[in-house]
């Protein structure tokens, strides 16, 4: 039956007026939507175009959303991708998120890092995917209430705390993690997951040496309810920052799957055990006991408004160093580890520097060994290497305070969004040269062996600027001692087959764990 224009006037007229109605309706929604498809070809419904920066390709209406949500698992790939076969500075429009401008060009790295470029001008996006978790503790607060923190807690990173204490508490917490972990598994072929131990590793050692509580993670078999339920919200925090409309996501599944557990639920635990942290400390000081970590700075001092701090105000400065502290430095340890045993070569000269350097004794003598992994530049080169390839802060963002040129000659507007991978940056040729995929340590040292640091724009794993890594001497230490003693031990293997990948998240986690054995490690023939 062929329908003519004039059969279809007819049916039209002849129709009950609620079907002249919606067809009305109907073909008014298709004429604005076809209009402003043709508004809007490639971006997100009512993004303005930005056709001086290349844009990566986008559907009408909806911009690059669904390919953010098909690459959600592989994130930093595709970033990678994006600054490979587009450019070294790219935006992308998507729906419900602001258009993003991406750099990989150190030089704006660097400028974003230093100048008028802040963390906290978020947009609603960000500030709410990121309240429930961070509150206002130091990664999620500016201006005066950033300063106090940041003041009070650079308080305890002197040099004196590193060599003497924070040495002692991670010989301690691997002393226990050889004798009770390690050692019965030596050349029994039994496996453990390297990634779950650095993270209790670290777990441990931070609560320690910052609030002064024995969490015992190394000493419990499976997960802390506190770091599974940490781990959990950090992951949703994420992705309530990425994925647009987690308000609505989030309400459905909690009635489509009630049995699986909430954000709300995660953050119930970690909040329970900070305030337990905080009543327990503040008793101890009732009882005149003296502390001097960083929990006890914290009580002591007055904040921005001259108010000692409430237990809320303690929870979210606790909560923010715990994520500050353990997970970066555990994975950082865990690709440490993953890149040595890929690369035999380089595993065998580290661990002739460690031979060299750290005799028996000196193991247990913290000033002493503080003094030794101090220089030694192939170790330190070591991590500055895994921390290009695996940045324990792998992606990051911030909105422009002001209009601005880029050094690369991208126009930038007051209040764009703009990000930079580390990740994808540590892997671009155009950055690091043609073999800027390989693990290559001897790319830190120059002629003479000496260390050199590139300068932040191009390696920005500890950041830049006014909110550089308070940590980063902290990481360092700790992540060169666990190194040092574990590998002057014993000698780890990948059980093959397994898929060592990230999460994506807020920091670099590896999705499935990484299982190794243990082997005691033979003295290098040149000590011996
Ligand atoms: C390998 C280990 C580590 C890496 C790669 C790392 C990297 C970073 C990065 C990229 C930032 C900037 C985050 C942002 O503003 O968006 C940062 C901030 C910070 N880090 Fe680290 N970090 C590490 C370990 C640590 C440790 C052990 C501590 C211990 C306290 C720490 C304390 C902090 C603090 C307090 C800030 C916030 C600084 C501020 O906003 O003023 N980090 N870190």
């Amino acid at each position: 039956m062929s329908l003519s224009v004039d059969s279809i006037r007819k049916r039209f007229v002849n129709s009950s007026p609620a079907v002249q109605y919606a067809v009305a309706i109907g073909g008014a929604s298709t004429a604005a939507l076809s209009v402003l498809a043709l508004m809007y070809p490639d971006r997100a419904i009512f993004d303005e175009a930005r056709p001086d920066i290349p844009q990566r390709s986008g559907w009408p209406l909806i911009g690059s959303f669904p390919d953010i949500l098909k690459n959600m698992d592989t994130f930093h790939h595709f970033a990678l991708k994006g600054f490979e076969d587009l450019a070294r500075t790219t935006t992308m429009s998507n729906l419900g998120i602001p258009r993003n401008i991406a750099t990989s060009d150190p030089r704006c790295v660097e400028h974003i890092l230093k100048t008028n470029f802040s963390n906290y001008e978020k947009g609603p996006q960000f500030r709410d995917g990121m309240n429930a978790l961070f509150g206002h503790g130091i990664f999620n607060t500016n201006g005066d209430e950033w300063k106090f923190q940041r003041k009070t807690a650079s308080q305890i990173f002197n040099v004196k705390n590193f060599r003497d204490h924070f040495t002692d508490v991670f010989v301690d917490e691997l002393d226990y993690m050889k004798e009770n972990i390690l050692d019965p598994l030596v050349d029994n072929g039994k496996t453990i997951d390297f990634h779950d131990l650095m993270f209790k590793f670290t777990l441990d050692s931070f609560v320690l040496l910052g609030f002064g509580e024995e969490l015992g993670a190394l000493r419990k078999d499976g997960k802390v309810p506190f770091a599974a339920a940490f781990d959990a919200a950090q992951v949703n925090t994420f992705r309530r920052m990425m994925l647009p409309y987690w308000r609505v996501r989030e309400g459905l599944a909690k009635v489509l799957m009630p049995w699986k557990d909430s954000m709300e639920d995660h953050i119930k635990v970690v909040d329970e055990y900070a305030a337990d942290m905080i009543t327990k400390r503040r008793k101890e000081v009732e009882k005149g006991e003296e502390h001097n970590d960083l929990l006890s700075r914290f009580l002591k001092s007055r904040d921005d408004r001259g108010n000692l701090l409430n237990d809320q105000q303690l929870r979210d400065i606790i909560l923010n160093f715990i994520i500050a502290g353990r997970d970066t430095t555990a994975q950082a340890l865990s690709w440490a580890l993953y890149q040595l045993m890929l690369n035999p070569q380089v595993e065998e000269k580290l661990v002739k520097e460690i031979y060299a350097n750290i005799s028996d004794e000196d193991e247990h003598n913290s000033t002493a060994l503080y003094e030794a992994i101090k220089d030694m530049k192939y170790a330190h080169a070591v991590f500055y290497e895994t921390l290009r390839l695996h940045p324990s802060v792998p992606a990051n963002q911030k909105y422009a305070l002001e209009d601005d040129i880029w050094p690369d000659g991208t126009v930038i507007k007051k209040g764009d969004y703009v990000v930079w991978s580390p990740w994808a940056q540590g892997r671009l040729e155009a950055v690091w040269g043609s073999d800027a995929k390989d693990f290559k340590p001897e790319r830190w040292l120059n002629e003479e062996g000496e260390l050199k640091r590139e300068n932040q724009g191009t390696w920005p794993a500890f950041h830049a600027g006014p909110r550089v890594c308070l940590g980063q001497n902290l990481a360092t230490l700790e992540a060169l001692v666990a190194l040092t003693l574990l590998l002057k031990k014993y000698r780890f293997k990948l059980v093959p087959g397994q898929d060592i990948t990230y999460q994506v998240s807020l920091t670099l986690p590896m999705k499935n764990g990484m299982n190794v054995t243990v082997n005691q490690r033979e003295k290098p023939e040149i000590i011996a």
